[in-house]
C-alpha cells in the first residue's frame, strides 16, 4: 500500500503502491500517514521522499470509494496532507507519470516537488462532479495565484511538467532518475528552514482586480456549465481561499465537497468515467471478447474521399504519427482536400505548441495524396469515407478487395448503412468493419465501431485499438440501420418535428432540450448537420420523393404518423446553416447565429391550417419527455436486440457523440435515476395520446425490467433474452 525504505544514511523513501494507478484508498492513505510519522520519529532520518510505484505518482483518491462516503466521515486524506506539510523534516515529492487530484494534493503538502519531463499534474475532480477536497483549492491558489488556479481547477485539464514548472507548481524537471534526483535534493535541503516552503502559510498573491477576476470566472463557467454544479462550486472554494484564513477556507472546501457529493451529478459523472473505461472491454454476443482477441499493428493507413469526414480522419491519423495515403477521385477534389488537410494540421500544430507539446505532426513525408488506387497496395488498413451511397461504397470495396493485400482491414465510415451488404462484395468479409466517425472527425472523441455478421475478432480488436491510438473512445455495436447513435436519434428528432406540428416553435423545443444540458437542441443540430442529409436518406427509403407511391397521404406512411415538414423545407432550398436558412434564419449562408424566422412561423400556421391541426400549448415537461423518453425507449430496444452489449455503451455514445450532458450520465443512466416505472408510465401516457406513433409504445424490454422490480442498471443485460440455441 505504501512501502517505507531507507535510501542512504539519512533519507526515508515512501512509495505509494496500489496498481494500476496508485489510487489513494483509505489503506494507502493510512500507510502513507504511518510512513510520514515513522520518518518524523526516527532521529536518523533527515529528509523524506514520496513517490509512486510503476512510474506513476498517484491518480488521486480512489473514485470507487466515493459512493460509500458518509457526511460525517473524517477527511483522512486532508489530514495526511497536513501531516506531511507539518513534518519537521523536508519532504520531496518525486512525480512520475501522473499526480492528479488527491495525488497532486499530496504533492502540494510536500515542501519540494520534482517531476519527470513527461509527467502530468492536474485537478480533474471537476470532471467527476466534485472538487479537490484535501485542501487543494486552498493550497493551489496560494502557490500559483488566482487566475491560473481558476483555470486548472475549473477545467480539470492536465498540464505537462514544462507548463507546471512555468506555473510554479513544481520546482524542477528531470529527464530520468526522478526518484534518485529527489533523494539528492532531499539530502541537500535537510536542515534548511521549512517555513517558506509550507504553502498553507503563504498568502494568496494579491491582485488589484480580484473581485472582477472571480466574477468574470463565475460568468464564464456558468455559461459553459449547462447546469453542471461543480465548476461553480470550485470557484466558491477558490473565493474562500482569497477571503478567509487557510483553516476556514478548508472548512468551506469540505462543505462544498459534501454538497456536491450528495448532488447526484457526482454519481452521474463518476458513472460516466467508469463507463468510458468499461466500453474498452468489448464483448460480442457470441461471448468472444477483448480478452482473447489481439489487434494487429497498423503502420500505414489509407483514407478514400477527402470531404469533411475524410479530411478530419486523415488529420487524426497523421496526428497519431501513422503513414497515410489520402485518395480522391479527381485532381480538383484532391487539391481542395490537400489544402484543407494542410490547414487542419497547421491548426493542430499551433494548438500543440501552445500547450507545450512537440509539434512534429505535419511531416509531409508521412502523408501522400494520390488519385491512384494502386498506392493502396501495401496499406494495413483502409478507411473509406465517401458519401452515404451504397452503390458507390460497394464499387469501392470491390476494387479494394482486388488491390489491397489480403490481410488489410477494410473500414467503411458510415452513419447508417448495412455493413454486411458492403462486406458481401469483398473476398474477405471477415476483415470488413464499420467505423462511424463524428464530425469534425479530428475533434470528436467518439468512434462507433460496427461489427458485421462476418467481422472477425481480430478485425474488431484492431479497430478498437485504432480508436485508442487516435485518442478516441471506441464503442463496439451491432449492425442495424443507424447503429446505436443514429437509431436512437431518429425517434428523438421525429418527436421534435411532431411537436412543431402540434404548436411549438423550433426555439421552444431547443430551449427545453438545452435547458436539460444539451449543447444544442434538435433544430439547431439539424441546421448544423444540413437538412439535405436526412432528406436524401428519406428519399432512399421511399418516404418522400419519386419512390413514394402516388396517393400516399401527406402525414402518414404505412399507417404510421409522418411529418413532411422537413421535406417541404428542403424543397424550398432551406438546407440549414450552409444555406443561411433552415429551421432558423442565419445572417448569411454558413452563418452561425440562429435567429427565429417569421417566415417559418407563417409556414407552420399555414401547414396546420391545411391539415386541420389545432395548435396547442405544449409545456416544457412534455417537450422534454417526448423527445428524451422516445430516445431512451429505443435504447431499451437496442439492448434487447443486442445491438449494444450494455447500457454503458449507449451512454458513452451519447455523451461523446451527441452532446448528452455528462452530469446526467447518459440516456440509460438518466432513465435509471428518474426511475424505470416513471419512464414507462410517461411513455404509456404519450402512446395512448398518439397511437399512430409506434416509437412511443414502450419497449417490451423496459416493461420486463419494470415487472422485475426495476433492477439496477448493471443488472439489465442479464435480463436480455439469450438467442435460442441452434444445436
Ligand atoms: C463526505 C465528506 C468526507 C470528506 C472527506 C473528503 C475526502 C476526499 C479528499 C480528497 C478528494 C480528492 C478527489 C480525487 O482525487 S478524485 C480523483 C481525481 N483523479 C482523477 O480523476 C484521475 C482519474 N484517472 C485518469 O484520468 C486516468 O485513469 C489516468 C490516471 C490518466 C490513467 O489513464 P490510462 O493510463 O488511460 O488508464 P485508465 O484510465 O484506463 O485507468 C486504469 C485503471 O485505473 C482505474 N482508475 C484510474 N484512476 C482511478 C482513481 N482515481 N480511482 C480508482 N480507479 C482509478 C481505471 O478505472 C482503470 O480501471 P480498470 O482497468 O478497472 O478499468
Amino acid at each position: 500500500m505504501a512501502q517505507y525504505r531507507r535510501a542512504g544514511a539519512a533519507v526515508a523513501v515512501i512509495r505509494l503502491h496500489n496498481a494500476p494507478v496508485n489510487a489513494l484508498s483509505s489503506a494507502v492513505v493510512q500507510a502513507l500517514a504511518q510512513g510520514v510519522k515513522k520518518a518524523d520519529l526516527d532521529p536518523s532520518v533527515k529528509a523524506v521522499v514520496i513517490c509512486g510505484a510503476n512510474g506513476k505518482f498517484s491518480a488521486g483518491a480512489d473514485i470507487r470509494t466515493f459512493s460509500s462516503l458518509q457526511p460525517r466521515d473524517r477527511p483522512a486524506l486532508a489530514e495526511t496532507v497536513s501531516l506531511i506539510e507539518r513534518s519537521q523534516k523536508p519532504v520531496v515529492a518525486a512525480i512520475e507519470g501522473v499526480a492528479l487530484g488527491g495525488g497532486l494534493e499530496v504533492a502540494l503538502g510536500c515542501h519540494y516537488r520534482i517531476a519527470h519531463a513527461q509527467a502530468r499534474v492536474g485537478f480533474p475532480e471537476v470532471l467527476l462532479g466534485i472538487l479537490p477536497a484535501a485542501e487543494g483549492t486552498q493550497r493551489l491558489p496560494r502557490l500559483i495565484g488566482i487566475p491560473a488556479a481558476l483555470d486548472l481547477i475549473t477545467t480539470g485539464r492536465h498540464v505537462l511538467a514544462a507548463e507546471a514548472l512555468k506555473l510554479g507548481i513544481i520546482d524542477e524537471i528531470v529527464k530520468e532518475n526522478t526518484v534518485e534526483r529527489a533523494i539528492e535534493l532531499a539530502s541537500k535541503v535537510s536542515g534548511q528552514p521549512l517555513g517558506p516552503r509550507k504553502i498553507s502559510l503563504k498568502p494568496v498573491p494579491d491582485l488589484p482586480d480580484m473581485e472582477a477576476i472571480l466574477s468574470e470566472a463565475l460568468v464564464k463557467v456558468k455559461r459553459k456549465a449547462r447546469g453542471r454544479l461543480s465548476p461553480e462550486m470550485c470557484i466558491q472554494a477558490i473565493k474562500a481561499a482569497v477571503q478567509l484564513p487557510f483553516a476556514e477556507g478548508v472548512e468551506k472546501e469540505r462543505e462544498l465537497f459534501r454538497f456536491l457529493l450528495g448532488s447526484g451529478q457526482a454519481k452521474a459523472q463518476q458513472y460516466a468515467f467508469f463507463a468510458e473505461r468499461a466500453v474498452e472491454k468489448w464483448t460480442m454476443p457470441s461471448g468472444t471478447s477483448w480478452k482473447t482477441a489481439s489487434a494487429q499493428p497498423i503502420r500505414k493507413a489509407a483514407v478514400i474521399g477527402l470531404g469533411t469526414m475524410g479530411r478530419g480522419i486523415v488529420t487524426s491519423l497523421v496526428k497519431a504519427k501513422m503513414l497515410v495515403v489520402a485518395l480522391e477521385q479527381d485532381q480538383k477534389q484532391l487539391d481542395i482536400g490537400r489544402e484543407a488537410v494542410t490547414s487542419l494540421l497547421q491548426w493542430e500544430a499551433s494548438k500543440m505548441q501552445q500547450s507545450g507539446q512537440s509539434q512534429d505532426i505535419c511531416d509531409p513525408a508521412r502523408l501522400q495524396f494520390t488519385l491512384d488506387f494502386g498506392a493502396l497496395r501495401d496499406v494495413d488498413l483502409v478507411i473509406e469515407a465517401v458519401f452515404e451511397d451504397m452503390a458507390l461504397k460497394k464499387e469501392i470495396f470491390r476494387k479494394l478487395s482486388t488491390i489491397c493485400k489480403p490481410e488489410a482491414f477494410l473500414c467503411t465510415n458510415t452513419s447508417a448503412l448495412d455493413i454486411d451488404e458492403i462486406a458481401a462484395v469483398t473476398s474477405h468479409p471477415h476483415q470488413v468493419i464499420g467505423t462511424h466517425f463524428f464530425s469534425p472527425a479530428h475533434v470528436m472523441k467518439l468512434l462507433e465501431v460496427i461489427r458485421g455478421h462476418h467481422t472477425s475478432p481480430t478485425t474488431i480488436a484492431t479497430a478498437m485499438s485504432l480508436a485508442k491510438t487516435l485518442n478516441k473512445v471506441g464503442v463496439l455495436v451491432g449492425n442495424c440501420f443507424g447503429f446505436v447513435g443514429n437509431r436512437m436519434m431518429a425517434p428523438y428528432v421525429e418527436q421534435a418535428i411532431f411537436l412543431l406540428e402540434e404548436g411549438c416553435k423550433p426555439e421552444e423545443v431547443d430551449q427545453a432540450v438545452e435547458g436539460f444540458g444539451f449543447h444544442m437542441g434538435p433544430f439547431r443540430m439539424l441546421d448544423l448537420a444540413g437538412l439535405d442529409v436526412g432528406w436524401r436518406s428519406r428519399k432512399g427509403q421511399g418516404l418522400t420523393g419519386p419512390k413514394l407511391a402516388p396517393g400516399t397521404p401527406a402525414r402518414q406512411r404505412e399507417s404510421r404518423r409522418y411529418s413532411p415538414l422537413p421535406d417541404f423545407l428542403c424543397e424550398q432550398g432551406r438546407y440549414g446553416q450552409k444555406a443561411g436558412k433552415g429551421w432558423y434564419l442565419y445572417e448569411k449562408p454558413g452563418g452561425r447565429t440562429a435567429n427565429p424566422d417569421p417566415w417559418l412561423y407563417n409556414f407552420l400556421s399555414e401547414y396546420r391550417e391545411t391539415h386541420g391541426i389545432k395548435a396547442r400549448f405544449v409545456d416544457q415537461e412534455e417537450i422534454l419527455e417526448r423527445c428524451l423518453y422516445a430516445l431512451i425507449n429505443e435504447g431499451f430496444q437496442i439492448l434487447a436486440d443486442r445491438i449494444a452489449s450494455a447500457p454503458e455503451d449507449i451512454d458513452v455514445i451519447y455523451i461523446y457523440g451527441y452532446g448528452w450532458p455528462t452530469h446526467r450520465g447518459g440516456p440509460m443512466f438518466h432513465a435509471s435515476t428518474v426511475g424505470l416505472p416513471h419512464v414507462l408510465s410517461r411513455l404509456q401516457k404519450y402512446s395512448e395520446a398518439h397511437p399512430d406513433i409506434p416509437k412511443l409504445q414502450p419497449s417490451p424490454f423496459l416493461k420486463k425490467l419494470v415487472a422485475l422490480g426495476s433492477p439496477p442498471l448493471r443488472e439489465w443485460v442479464s435480463h436480455v433474452r439469450q438467442p435460442s440455441s441452434k444445436l
